[in-house]
């Protein structure tokens, strides 16, 4: 019906053409929040939108430009990462603020706690309609989902990294940045969950798993991606349908830290040893990061019933990284009173204990919170 030979398209894109170039090179993208009160440029009011910069590549420097993996991460300050994507400020407001400088490998459950924090007070704010953070691509996917799950805001949240310093030929941090901005500031955004602006795709946070270590394509996610973000413009194709933000039952206001959660990889020929350190060392939780579909070797199955009799919770995740772990399939959840997690992997089923933690102990809530978030 809708042809583009037809009188009325033709003559839609004729105007919108026009007003592309009434805008000149300083006009708001199509993506900003506000739509022109007048149809000029200059009536159009930008959205706000706060960068918080916690280190990474996307901040990391290299001897040379043909050092696009041997540099140092966490080097560049935020105002530095902003002035060398200017563009960002056709589509919004942009400040900075340098909350930690480092790799995010190093991140602690202390420093997760203080960033999440940060990002509820300033969503808060009026003046203030999205947040951006520049991160390190190591550990990404945890502090997304770890948003994604505690901060009460429908307001856009989106989390960038590089995978190539700034300094090498090539580089994806500028556009990364830049996208990250757009996606900040557009209102198709609001309410679809922390979002991870990667080589032009929008990812969801909670789905997102970094899976290759040099390329920038690293970040995958086995439901798709949300959409793309091209030239100032958002185009989403899906919504998350897990809790999240608004929806969730975890505050971040409410939390002031995190009970200790650990991982144990599974392969053959396992030290059973290894799970008795982690409780020793204070966690409250294991997850097993299991062969296939989260399977357990028969050797290890008396150690983690007796784990579990003892109060350390079981939670069986699997290394593989697509699909998801049936509960009762490969071991009898149900009679050991273990969890699954479904088809969170297990960083990220590790950032969920945790914040699960923080309100319940009982393995059937627990279970209820793996399958709704
Ligand atoms: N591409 C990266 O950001 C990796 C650098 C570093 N390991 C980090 O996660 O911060």
């Amino acid at each position: 019906m809708f042809s583009c030979r037809s009188g009325a398209a033709l003559h839609l894109r004729g105007a919108i053409f026009a007003l592309a170039l009434a805008g000149g090179f300083g006009a708001a993208p199509l993506g900003a929040r506000e739509m022109p009160e007048s149809g000029t440029a200059a009536a159009v009011k930008k959205p706000n939108v706060v960068i918080l910069a916690t280190g990474g590549t996307i901040a990391g420097a290299g001897a040379d430009a043909a050092n696009s993996a041997t540099y140092t991460a966490a080097k560049v300050p935020v105002d530095k990462l902003i002035a060398a994507v200017p563009q960002v400020n056709t589509i919004a407001n942009v400040r900075g603020e340098q909350v930690f400088q480092i790799a995010s490998e190093s991140f602690t459950d202390a420093q997760l706690v203080q960033l999440g924090k940060r990002v509820s007070q300033l969503l808060k704010q009026d003046d203030v309609d999205g947040i951006v953070i520049t991160h390190g691509t190591d550990t990404l996917e945890e502090t997304a989902f770890f948003l994604d799950l505690v901060v009460k805001s429908d307001k856009p949240i989106v989390v960038v990294g590089s995978m190539r310093p700034g300094t090498a030929i090539s580089a994806d941090g500028a556009l990364n940045l830049l996208d990250a901005v757009t996606v900040a500031a557009s209102k198709e955004a609001i309410g679809q969950g922390v979002t991870v602006t990667m080589n032009d795709y929008i990812q969801s946070g909670r789905d997102v798993n970094k899976r290759t270590n040099i390329v920038p394509s690293a970040f995958y996610s086995q439901w798709g991606p949300l959409g793309m973000v091209v030239e100032g413009k958002t185009y989403f194709f899906r919504s998350l349908t897990k809790r999240h933000n608004m929806s969730s039952e975890f505050d971040i206001d409410q939390i002031d830290s995190l009970p200790l959660v650990g991982i144990v990889y599974g392969s053959g020929n396992m030290i059973p040893g290894v799970y008795d350190a982690e409780v020793q060392a204070g966690a409250k939780a294991i997850v097993n990061a299991g062969t296939g579909n989260g399977s357990v070797p028969g050797y290890l199955v008396d150690k983690l019933k007796d784990i579990r009799s003892k109060g350390t919770l079981v939670i069986r995740s699997s290394r593989v990284p697509d699909g998801f772990v049936l509960r009762n399939a490969e071991q009898p959840d149900d009679k050991y009173d273990w969890v699954v997690a479904h088809d969170l992997n297990p960083a990220k089923a590790k950032v969920l204990a945790a914040v699960a933690l923080t309100k319940t102990t009982d393995t059937k809530e627990l279970q209820r919170i793996f399958w709704e978030y």
